[in-house]
C-alpha cells in the first residue's frame, strides 16, 4: 500500500524508504502483527475511543458480529495508545488487508503526542503525524452508540477467527494498565468491568477466553526512555509517572 503524500513524519527515521508512524488504539496495541523499529506510547487529541464498530472477520461472525474499537471525533477528547515506526510498504500492505479490507477501517493522518520525548532518540517533544485506521459510520459493519450493557453482552457472546471478543477488550485494557497506568478511558474500563462481571456470572474462567488464535506479544515500548535521564527538561514532555491526568486540553 503506497501512502500517498505521507507527511514528513516526526521522530527521525531517515533512510531511502519512507518512515511512517502508525498509531494503535485497539488490537494494534497488543498485537501489531507487523515489523517496526520503534514503539512509543502517547496520545492523539480530538477523538475518543469507542467500541462502536461491528466485526465479522476477527472477533465475530455475520450472524453474531463482535465489537471492536474505533475513534469518534470529540474536540475535548484524547485517546491514549502507542505509535509504531515502520519503514517500507510491507507493514502498510499488511494493515491495508487487516484493517481496511477485513475491518472496514479507513486511514487518516492525525497528530500524535509522544508521552516521553528525548532529544537523543530523535523523538522531540513535538507532536508528529501518524497514520490512524478509523472505522467511520459509512462502513457496512458500523454499529454506532448503544447501551454499554448491550455492547458488553455482545462481546461476551461473540468469537471469531482471531479468537474471543473478550480477549480483544481485556488485552486492550491490560495494555492501558501496564503501559499507561492511570490514563483515563471510562468507556473502556466500564465496559471491561461489565464484561468481567458477565463472564464471572456465567461461571466461565476468563483466562480460557484469552487464549486466542493470535499471539499477543510483550512489546518493549519507549525504549528511548533509557536515555531519558541524560536529557535536560525542555525536551522531556512526560506526563507524571504516578497518575496520568485526563488531559482534557
Ligand atoms: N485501528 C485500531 C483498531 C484495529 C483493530 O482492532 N482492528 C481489528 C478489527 S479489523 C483487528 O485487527 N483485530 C485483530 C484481532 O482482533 O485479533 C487500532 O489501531 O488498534
Amino acid at each position: 500500500m503506497e501512502v500517498q503524500n505521507a507527511p514528513t513524519t516526526g521522530g527521525g527515521g531517515g533512510g531511502s524508504t519512507p518512515t511512517v508512524w502508525v498509531f494503535g488504539y485497539g488490537s494494534l496495541c497488543w498485537y501489531p502483527g507487523f515489523e517496526y523499529t520503534d514503539c512509543i506510547t502517547g496520545y492523539i487529541r480530538g477523538y475518543v475511543r469507542r467500541f462502536w464498530q461491528g466485526n465479522v472477520t476477527h472477533r465475530g461472525t455475520k450472524e453474531k458480529p463482535g465489537r471492536v474499537a474505533t475513534l469518534i471525533e470529540d474536540k475535548e477528547g484524547i485517546t491514549w495508545g502507542c505509535a509504531f515506526r515502520v519503514t517500507g510498504s510491507h507493514a502498510l500492505d499488511y494493515l491495508q488487508q487487516r484493517e481496511c479490507t477485513l475491518g472496514g477501517y479507513v486511514t487518516e493522518y492525525i497528530k500524535f503526542y509522544p508521552r516521553i520525548a528525548t532529544e537523543q532518540s530523535g523523538i522531540s517533544g513535538e507532536a508528529f503525524p501518524a497514520l490512524v485506521y478509523i472505522a467511520t459510520p459509512k462502513n457496512e459493519h458500523w454499529i454506532g452508540e448503544e447501551p454499554l450493557l448491550v455492547t458488553a453482552r455482545q462481546i461476551v457472546e461473540c468469537r471469531g477467527p482471531s479468537g474471543h471478543n473478550v480477549e480483544y477488550l481485556v488485552r486492550l485494557a491490560m495494555f492501558m494498565r501496564d503501559e499507561l497506568p492511570g490514563a483515563c478511558d471510562e468507556h473502556l474500563f466500564e465496559l471491561e468491568g461489565l464484561v468481567r462481571r458477565f463472564v464471572a456470572e456465567a461461571n466461565v474462567q476468563l483466562e480460557l477466553l484469552l487464549v486466542g488464535n493470535v499471539t499477543p506479544h510483550r512489546i518493549r515500548r519507549d525504549t528511548h526512555e533509557e536515555v531519558r535521564r541524560h536529557v535536560t527538561f525542555e525536551y522531556t514532555s512526560r506526563v507524571p509517572d504516578t497518575k496520568l491526568r485526563c488531559l482534557h486540553i
